[in-house]
C-alpha cells in the first residue's frame, strides 16, 4: 500500500504599499508556469513561519518579517497533497524595495492586478481575500 506524500508548505505573502511579491513557477516544477508567492517545503524541525521567511530570502533575496498567518489551505494536487500556510509578511528594509532590481525574477504586483494572473487552484480564496482587502482605493 502506498501512502500519498503530504507536504507542509510555508508561503510568504509579502505586501508593501498594496503590492505583492509574485513570481512564475519554474518550467520543470509541478504547476509550471503558474504565478506564485515565494515559498516551499518546510524542513522537519522548522515552523511554517520560519519556512516562509527562509524561502523568501532564498528565492527572491528579500529579507522579510512574518506578521500573521492569513490563510491555511489543504489541497490535493496530482503531484502531492499540500498543507499551505500563507504568512503575511513585510520587507525588513523598505528603502530599496522598489529600486532593487535583484529580486531573482519576482516582481511587485498591485493588488488590483492579482485577478489577472493565473495562480494554483489552492490560492483562489487567498487571492480573493487580498483583492478585497488591498485593492480598494
Ligand atoms: N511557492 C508556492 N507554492 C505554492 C503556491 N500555491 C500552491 O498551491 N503552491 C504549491 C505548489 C507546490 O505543490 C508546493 C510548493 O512546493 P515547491 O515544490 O515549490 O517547494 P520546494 O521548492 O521546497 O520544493 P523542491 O523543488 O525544493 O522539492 O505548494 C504559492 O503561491 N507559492
Amino acid at each position: 500500500m502506498s501512502a500519498r506524500k503530504s507536504n507542509r508548505i510555508g508561503i510568504a505573502v509579502v505586501e508593501y504599499q498594496r503590492q505583492f511579491l509574485i513570481g512564475v513557477r519554474d518550467a520543470h516544477a509541478p504547476l509550471a508556469g503558474f504565478h506564485e508567492f515565494p515559498g516551499g517545503k518546510c524542513e522537519p524541525d522548522e515552523s511554517a513561519e520560519q519556512c516562509a521567511v527562509r524561502e523568501c530570502l532564498e528565492e527572491t533575496g528579500l529579507k522579510v518579517t512574518a506578521l500573521q498567518e492569513i490563510r491555511y489551505e489543504e489541497h490535493a494536487y496530482d503531484h502531492a497533497d499540500v498543507q499551505l500556510h500563507f504568512w503575511l509578511c513585510q520587507p525588513v528594509e523598505t528603502q530599496t524595495v522598489f529600486t532593487d532590481q535583484n529580486l531573482k525574477g519576482f516582481h511587485w504586483i498591485p493588488a488590483k492586478h492579482l485577478l489577472d494572473l493565473r495562480f494554483p487552484e489552492a490560492n483562489k480564496s487567498l487571492i480573493e481575500l487580498l483583492v478585497n482587502t488591498y485593492a480598494s482605493e
